[in-house]
């Protein structure tokens, strides 16, 4: 059957509904069968490419198509829109489809029509000449993008006329496919043989072949191309993106890094970092639905740090596939997408078998039911009622908990001899024989405590559950994908790790360990995790645009962050495709002035904003959220506060920090950035001096969370003194 791809459509004028209907007819009976005569299927008399055709969509609208079919395969057929009758004659006479002959991508050249649309004024000259070309400044040269990249001359001489990396990036934004993206490397600083390596370009250029059409074909797979080429594998797929018009970029057009770790095989688990927005999510997207058709029948886990999450994965599934198989069930075929602890729960509702067993090598021993979960107050409760041998300087309840869910539960340890003489790596603080004996004793209290009313905590859960599974003759999963690692903890990395069976693609991680907002640092290697050297970095932005992302990463500078395997993460690689204006940072004089800024703000963006859920207000606390939905309301705005449902259509969204990990917003504004409020006054009232460093670090990455969520416009807002946290 002929192979449809959807090529470039920027030349094709808008149509209306009606016409994309037809437009979809015709390309579904062409995937049918292309010798149907009502398709009309005629090339073009002195076109410059005779592979070149037009088809019949109704008596006035033709589709303009290239057909390329080797000697051994499937007409392939390239689809570039449709135009009127005489138009599209015009057209179809002037386009070629074409390998490009430095690099094997395939490409489209329209003679007579600029490659950079008009719209891109390269900077005046006096401005231009004040400063040297960042690319001179690199070290490379037109002929160097020409002869040994393959860059358009036109586009690698524009490029030159750029002074700067924003004149670069607004210059990628109009140059379509692998060329922007190519630009936006270099530009910044990442090497022609980074770039090439990118792109799937080989060192040898394409030799020549016997098959001209056979070597299109292949040039049209080229990860590269497929920037701008895509392949419809279904006629669900094909209605979705002519019929409703829905294209979305993320479904059809992986970058070629993406696209690898979205369909490459490994031998054990695989690490996938990257700032916020660089596209992880969409990767672990795509690979859950490559897993799942590579392997009829297996069982794949999507799992992430909660429900919220969970739910808007399980959606976007959906709409990447909704042919896709889906499991309901654990250990039932198809695609799970869960939470992390709803999962856990699954587990442990489905195997009581072990379950005795397990809950006594965590925890000791106790009654086995494990039905509730244990109040959040309960370690300020062990540690009143049994705290008073502690150092004052120990007596927090996040010390203790982080004792636990680090040190004492992966251990398993059950025993003060045992907690004696466990290792304590990464804790910070040491802790002699006496101060682990005080510790020991208000874990004891909190242990008690919840046995007797017959409850655990998540982290405890999740380390029975873990050794249930490993009990049992069969793990429930073949494939296990885990998003927003880096917000997991200890006990469920042995868990997710106990999912499945060592062996291929058997766990996939995404994280950023500059968005850790939860949890405290771990090190996978401890939790029989070992990644050995699969692991690899997304760093192009798709989210944000260079000016936000400019800023948001400013937020990370002066602290240290370290990975999931214990290396330096450096934000400063991050780039990002697209321009806008700068943040707009609002001082205000008391909290009256500042609800006055958000109203007019708010305000401003609703006058041009089609779907006001797109607008996002972000602050620390849900109190602080709940105030100013009132107080924007008493100023005629009327916004929504949104907690843990999904977000509902038609008016701006306010939320907290913490809720807004994992969403984007067209505008935000974070609101409250003042210097009580940003770090908050009561997380670090509630820790000790040994953790307070992470603490901080916490705050900071809850701030990159926030100024990281908006796609084109950020402000922030405070009043008196301004957070410490904001770069100054
Ligand atoms: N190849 C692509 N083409 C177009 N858009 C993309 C592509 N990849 C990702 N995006 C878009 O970029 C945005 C960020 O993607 P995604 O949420 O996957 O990033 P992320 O790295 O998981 O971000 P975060 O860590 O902040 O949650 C989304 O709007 C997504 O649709």
């Amino acid at each position: 059957m002929p192979q449809i791809i959807l090529g470039p459509q920027q030349h094709a004028p808008q149509i209306d509904g009606s016409v994309r209907g037809k437009a979809y007819n015709f390309l579904a009976k062409l995937a049918e069968n292309d010798t149907v005569p009502g398709l009309h299927i005629e090339p073009i008399v002195r076109s410059v490419d005779p592979r070149v055709r037009t088809g019949r969509v109704d008596s006035f609208w033709r589709a303009v198509l290239f057909k390329v079919q080797g000697r051994e395969q499937d007409a392939i057929y390239v689809y570039l829109g449709v135009w009127p009758h005489d138009e599209a004659t015009e057209f179809a006479m002037r386009a070629t489809l074409q390998v490009n002959p430095v690099n094997g991508i395939a490409e489209l050249l329209i003679a007579d029509a600029p490659v950079v649309p008009s719209a891109f004024a390269a900077p005046s000259e006096p401005q231009a000449a004040l400063t040297e070309p960042l690319f001179t400044r690199l070290g490379l040269t037109v002929d160097v993008l020409v002869n040994e990249l393959g860059l358009d001359t036109e586009v690698a001489e524009l490029a030159f006329e750029c002074g700067e990396a924003d004149e670069i990036t607004e210059l990628a934004e109009l140059v379509t496919g692998w060329q922007g993206v190519a630009l936006i490397d270099l530009s910044a600083g990442r090497s022609l043989e980074q770039v090439k390596e990118a792109l799937a370009i080989d060192e040898a250029p394409p030799a020549p072949a016997a098959d001209p059409d056979a070597q299109l074909a292949m040039a049209l797979e080229h990860p590269a191309a497929r920037l701008q080429f895509a392949f419809i594998e279904d006629d669900e797929e094909l209605r979705r993106a002519i019929e409703d018009g829905d294209f979305a970029a993320w479904r059809i057009f992986l970058h070629p890094e993406q696209r690898k770790y979205a369909e490459r095989s490994w031998k054990g688990p695989f690490r996938l970092s990257g700032g916020a927005g660089t596209g992880k999510t969409v990767v672990a997207l795509h690979r859950a639905r490559t897993l799942a058709r590579k392997h009829p029948g297996a069982r794949v886990l999507l799992t992430t740090f909660n429900k919220t999450l969970a739910d808007a994965l399980q959606r976007d599934l959906k709409l990447l596939d909704s042919a896709l198989p889906m499991s309901e069930g654990l250990g039932e075929p198809g695609v799970y997408v869960r939470g992390v602890d709803a999962t856990v729960r699954a587990v442990l509702q489905s195997r009581s078998a072990g379950l005795e067993a397990a809950v006594a090598g965590v925890l000791g021993p106790r009654t086995a039911d494990v039905g509730r979960i244990t109040d959040r107050n309960a370690w300020r409760d062990a540690l009143a009622s049994d705290g008073s041998e502690l150092p004052p300087s120990l007596r927090s309840p996040v010390f203790l908990q982080a004792e636990y869910e680090l040190i004492v539960l992966p251990n398993r340890v059950k025993t003060f001899e045992e907690y004696a003489r466990v290792r304590r790596p990464g804790r910070g603080i040491a802790l002699d024989r006496s101060a682990r004996a005080a510790v020991w004793k208000v874990i004891s209290a909190y242990r008690l405590n919840a046995s007797i009313r017959g409850t655990i905590d998540f982290a405890e859960a999740a380390a029975i559950a873990a050794d249930v599974l490993d009990a049992a003759e069969r793990r429930p999963f073949d494939h296990v994908l885990v998003d927003e690692g880096q917000d997991l903890g200890p006990a469920h990395w042995q868990f997710l790790r106990a999912l499945v069976a060592d062996g291929d693609d058997d766990l996939f991680i995404a994280e950023d360990s500059h968005q850790r907002i939860y949890g405290n640092r771990v090190v996978l290697g401890r939790y029989g995790i070992k990644i050995v050297g699969r692991s690899q970095r997304l760093r192009l932005n798709y989210r944000t645009t260079a000016q936000n992302l400019r800023y948001a990463v400013s937020v990370l500078t002066g602290t240290e962050f370290v990975d999931l395997e214990e290396q330096a993460e450096d934000a400063s690689e991050y780039r990002s495709a697209r321009v806008g204006p700068v943040p707009r940072l609002l001082p205000a004089t008391d909290a009256g002035e500042e609800f006055d800024t958000a109203a007019a703000v708010v305000g401003e963006w609703l006058k041009d904003a089609a779907t006001p859920e797109t607008i996002g207000v972000l602050v620390r606390t849900e109190q602080l959220g709940e105030q100013l939905v009132r107080g924007l309301d008493e100023r005629g705005i009327a916004a929504r506060f949104v907690s843990d449902r999904s977000v509902p259509t038609g008016k701006p969204v306010v939320m907290t920090m913490h809720r807004a990990k994992g969403m984007e917003f067209s505008r935000a504004l974070i609101f409250g950035a003042d210097a009580s409020a940003l770090p908050a006054a009561f997380a670090l009232r509630a820790t000790t001096e040994a953790d307070r460093a992470d603490v901080l670090q916490r705050e900071k990455s809850l701030l990159y969370v926030a100024t990281t969520r908006a796609r084109d416009e950020l402000a922030i807002s405070w009043h008196g003194d301004v957070s410490e946290l904001l770069p100054s």
